[in-house]
This record gives structure tokens, C-alpha cells and sequence, in this order.
């Protein structure tokens, strides 16, 4: 269980900008199961993934990862339990290196376990067969230049990239927001199925209300850095989507 404690991020202190991004969210997200965070512009979504990846520190507060405190483990070890998928594809991977050696860095930055596997035509063989299930024909172009793929290709290489080693949490950032509508869809059933063979602590952020509605076993709103709704799976199923549109001020 990824369990957050009384979270609070406060930034720029003491200042006329000073602004509370997440104000005292208590939070517990079972393992194995996939949660959609929507919220408006500035309701400290992103803020709240940063917390759980380690890119910021709460000023108050816990965050474990079954039962152990995460937020100083450095980057290696965090990177190990912890991993996340951007908005933009670009950021993911290494546009100059090829396929494979994008694996490789992913790998070997995870887990020493691919220490050796990492050079070696195992590796390649595993990075083959799993990069054939995404059954986009990029099996065959492991030697490609990672900058020579679509924006779609590249995030369904990311998140499988993401779980080469045994990490329990996957973070995405709106992973779908910048590709066209079908590679959207491509990418977020790649994105399910993913997280529900790998039975990964999933937490989704997502500005599209279809998602929001598709994916995922619980959705949360967030407001002004707090939780304001929180549905479980079987109230979930039953929200439209102009139930959750009518949740947002602007579309009033
Ligand atoms: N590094 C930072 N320094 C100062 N203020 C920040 C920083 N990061 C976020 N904020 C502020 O914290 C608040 C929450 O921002 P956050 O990016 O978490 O919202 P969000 O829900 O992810 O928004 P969006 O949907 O636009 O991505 C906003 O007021 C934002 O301006």
C-alpha cells in the first residue's frame, strides 16, 4: 500500500506568491490498484505526483511504500519502487540512442540485476519479446534511433520501459495528453494492461473525462490542493460524464 500521511506542500514561503499546492492530504492507495486523479488548472494534481516521485519534499507529513518512509530515499533506490510517465514523450527516453539502448540505460538504471544482461543478446531477446507485445512492429527496429518513433510509439516504449525491473507504483502524468485521439487510446489500454499484469499501485492524472471515466478502479478530485471527491470502483461505474464535467466550475 502507498500510504500519504497529513501531506502538505507549501511553495515560495513567506512571499506575496506563497501558495499551499497540497494542504493536508491523507491518502491510501492499495496495491494493485489503478487510481484517476482529475482536478482543475492548479488544484496541485502535479504537485502531488512530485511529492510521491521525490522531484519535491512535503513540508509535512509521511509517504510509505509498504510500511517505509520514501520521500529521502535517494534516486536510485526510489526509482526502484517508484516510476513515472510525462505528458511529453520526448521526456521518457534518449532521442539519439537507439530502441534497445534506451532499455538498457532504463534497465541498468533501476536494477543491477542487468548488470551483465544488459550487453548481452538475452537482453536483447527480452527486450524482443516484450516489445512485441505491444504488437506495433518496433521488435524489428530495436536499432533505431529512439527520435525516429511517433510521439505514440514512444510512450508505449516509455511505460514498458518503466517496468523492465519490479517497481510497485507507476505515476502518469497525462500520458496520452499530447498524442492524437487513436494513439491516445493505444497508449492508455497499453498503459491498463500494463498495470494490471504487473498488479502496479497505479495513479493516473488526466484532464480527459472519457479516461477518467474508462480507466481505473477509484477517481479523486482534487481542489485547491485537498481531496474533494473520492469514488470507489462501484461509484465509479455509475458517475456519467456529465456528472463529472458539472464538477468543474468552468463549465458552468
Ligand atoms: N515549483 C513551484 N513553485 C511555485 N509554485 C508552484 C510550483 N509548482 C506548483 N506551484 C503552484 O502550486 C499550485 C498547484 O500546481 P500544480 O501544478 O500541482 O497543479 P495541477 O493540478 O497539476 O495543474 P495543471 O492541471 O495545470 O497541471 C499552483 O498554484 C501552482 O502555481
Amino acid at each position: 500500500m502507498l500510504d500519504l500521511q497529513h501531506i502538505t506542500k507549501v511553495f515560495n514561503v513567506g512571499k506575496a506568491t506563497e501558495v499551499t499546492a497540497v494542504q493536508d492530504i491523507t491518502l491510501q492507495l492499495n496495491a494493485g490498484s489503478y487510481t484517476v486523479l482529475v482536478g482543475a488548472n492548479g488544484s496541485g494534481k502535479s504537485t502531488l505526483l512530485n511529492l510521491i516521485a521525490g522531484n519535491i519534499y512535503a513540508d509535512t507529513g509521511s509517504i510509505r511504500l509498504h510500511n517505509k518512509e520514501i520521500q529521502r530515499l535517494p534516486d536510485y533506490r526510489r526509482s526502484q519502487c517508484v516510476a513515472r510517465v510525462f505528458q511529453n514523450p520526448l521526456l521518457g527516453t534518449a532521442a539519439s540512442l537507439t530502441i534497445l539502448d534506451n532499455f538498457r540505460m532504463a534497465a541498468l538504471r533501476r536494477s543491477r540485476k542487468w548488470m551483465k544482461l544488459g550487453m548481452d543478446r538475452t537482453f536483447t531477446q527480452i527486450v524482443r519479446d516484450k516489445v512485441s507485445t505491444l504488437g506495433m512492429g518496433l521488435e524489428d527496429k530495436l536499432a533505431q534511433p529512439m527520435g525516429t518513433l511517433s510521439g505514440g510509439q514512444r510512450q508505449a516504449l516509455t511505460l514498458l520501459m518503466t517496468v523492465m525491473t519490479d517497481v510497485d507504483v507507476l505515476l502518469l502524468d497525462e500520458p496520452s495528453a499530447a498524442l492524437d485521439p487513436r494513439s491516445a487510446r493505444e497508449v492508455m489500454e497499453i498503459a491498463d494492461r500494463i498495470i494490471q499484469e504487473n498488479k502496479l499501485t497505479a495513479l493516473l492524472v488526466t484532464h480527459n473525462i472519457g479516461e477518467a471515466l474508462r480507466y481505473g478502479t477509484r477517481l479523486i478530485q482534487m481542489e485547491s490542493g485537498r481531496v474533494v471527491r473520492d469514488y470507489n470502483q462501484q461509484a465509479k461505474s455509475e458517475l456519467g460524464h456529465a456528472d463529472v464535467v458539472s464538477w468543474f466550475d468552468y463549465y458552468e
